[in-house]
């Protein structure tokens, strides 16, 4: 056996002799975290060690073994799609069918298999490359996982939310976007409008990375593979169903909802004003930042604040509780067996369109109504900044991790409030603002809120929300704890903080 493998953790093996005489025999072990091949005469994959996660496949059909897999060239680098097969001597037949049966199963381990679900592709998501990736990418992963899917092409704008509005709640284990966030955005605010809403926000949500920031994806999947199709692909087969927060984000009498971001100032501006750069990727926030730091303006603004805590020490601690709850949540989901919550084998199925309670058609009652706020908890901030950023998920792009302390589903918004710098400390400020170390600094304010308030004291910026244009006039955010669900592979984001604090 390879020295790869302890030979303490194998719990099956199989060798299987080579087609042609002359050949070498293939060997397969399966251990109890990865799965091991030994093909000699393969010039392309002689050698293959994967973790049981990137497996996606293993059956024995017409005297055949076949094993379907993800897996990296290089040790950094895209992942993808290898289809070994082989033929199997009758003698062996029994072998092999015990053997592909014990890699399912683990590699399937807590985790429905054959998900249906609905691709949405976005066509003119950043640089323009969405359908090649499903053609090239998506849907020979989701055969080789024996997973079914229906397609729809995005046509115009808000299609994703009418989509969502109207979908039928029992037909998909999840909707992929191949996008980047907008179209999660969509779809968040057609749920809020389905008749079901409380229940369509059931159903698993998964990006697949194609827009410029992707933040959601890079969350999700962490820095190394948040921008690979073909792992946030395998998401889309193994993910569970993770609870997220989202917010209510209302102007006078509208309610919006927000998954990831709200923004005013410098990184508002760099976002929606350079969209026409689209082409560029995520390279065009780099032009957009450097722009601001040359015009550098101010953006004042009364922020009201329902505070929930505010000592940066204290936080970090409370991140570090967080993030070892749901890793042992995780562990306990693993060793589940796949039954559903309609007990039908569905590890994400939502009930269905069956009848409604008055629970399921309502969304969360707004707690604070929208107008001036004050009292109990409530602190007011009120001086000009360069920028104010309210969110969830820590990356909102790859060169900028600006709530490090976010979790998923702890009920609260990160909210960032950032003091006017001078240009020099600006530009100082990119240096590790991609590992959250802006977080440390003096002039950045960092909240978990439970709800905010923004009065623009001028009107000399605009308002993103999570990277969509929205009115530039007083906005109230409030979060919902656990409202929504994407597909995860970890339980938590996959993004870890790890700036010590600099005295
Ligand atoms: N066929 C289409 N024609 C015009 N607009 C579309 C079409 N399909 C989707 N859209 C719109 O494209 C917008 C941008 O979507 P998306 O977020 O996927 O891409 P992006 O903005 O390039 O990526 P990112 O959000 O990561 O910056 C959405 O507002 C969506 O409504």
């Amino acid at each position: 056996m390879s020295t790869m493998i302890d030979p303490a953790t194998k719990i099956k093996e199989l060798t299987v002799p080579c087609q042609n005489d002359t050949g070498k025999p293939s060997t397969f072990v399966l251990t109890d975290t990865s799965l091991y091949v030994n093909r000699p005469d393969d010039t392309t994959w002689p050698e293959i060690l994967v973790s049981l996660r990137y497996v996606l496949w293993a059956e024995t059909k017409d005297g055949s073994l076949e094993v379907c897999l993800l897996t990296q060239k290089k040790p950094v680098g895209c992942l993808r799609l290898v289809h070994i097969s082989g033929r199997v001597p009758p003698a062996q037949q029994q072998d092999a069918d015990a053997f592909a049966q014990a890699v399912l199963e683990a590699a399937y381990q807590g985790v429905k298999k054959h998900r249906h679900v609905l691709i949405l592709v976005n066509p003119i998501a950043g640089p323009g490359k969405s359908r090649t990736h499903l053609n090239k990418k998506i849907l020979p992963i989701l055969t080789a996982a024996r997973c079914t899917s229906d397609v729809t092409v995005t046509a115009y704008y808000k299609h994703a939310w009418e989509i969502a509005r109207d979908l039928p709640l029992s037909r998909y284990d999840a909707i992929a976007a191949v996008s980047g966030d907008g179209i999660i955005h969509e779809l968040m605010n057609g749920f809020a409008e389905h008749k079901n809403p409380t229940k369509a926000f059931q159903t698993p949500l998964v990006p697949i990375p194609a827009g410029s920031a992707n933040a959601l994806s890079l969350n999700l999947l962490g820095l190394e593979e948040g921008f690979d199709i073909s792992a946030a692909t395998l998401n889309v087969v193994k993910g569970r169903p993770m609870n997220v927060d989202i917010c209510s984000v209302t102007q006078k009498d509208r309610r919006a909802f927000s998954f990831m971001s709200q923004a005013i100032g410098l990184m508002a501006e760099l976002d929606l004003g350079t969209e026409y750069l689209r082409f560029m990727g995520d390279s065009r926030f780099i032009y957009g930042y450097l722009r601001g730091l040359v015009l550098h303006r101010a953006c004042p603004v009364k922020v009201s604040i329902k505070v929930a805590q505010s000592d940066k020490d204290q936080m970090v601690e409370d991140l570090r509780a967080g993030e070892a709850a749901a890793a042992r949540h995780l562990q306990s989901a693993s060793d589940a067996p796949a039954v559903g919550i309609n007990g039908n084998g569905g590890d994400a199925v939502v009930n269905g369109d069956s009848p409604t309670t008055q629970a399921d058609t309502d969304l969360p009652p707004l707690k604070y109504s929208f107008g001036e706020q004050s009292g109990d908890g409530w602190i007011v901030f009120e001086k000009p900044v360069l920028y104010l950023f309210g969110g969830k998920g820590p990356l909102v792009a790859r060169d900028l991790m600006q709530f490090p302390m976010s979790l998923p589903d702890d009920g609260y918004v990160d909210l960032v409030i950032q003091e006017k710098l001078s240009r020099k400390v600006m530009l100082q400020a990119m240096d590790g603002a991609e590992r959250g170390k802006t977080y440390w600094m003096d002039t950045q304010h960092y909240f978990k809120a439970e709800a905010y308030r923004v009065e623009p004291l001028q009107n000399t910026s605009c308002l993103s929300v999570d990277g969509e244009e929205y009115p530039f006039e007083p906005f109230q955010v409030e979060c919902h704890k656990g409202l929504a669900t994407l597909l995860s592979p970890y339980g938590v984001y996959n993004v870890k903080f790890d700036v010590p604090k600099t005295t």
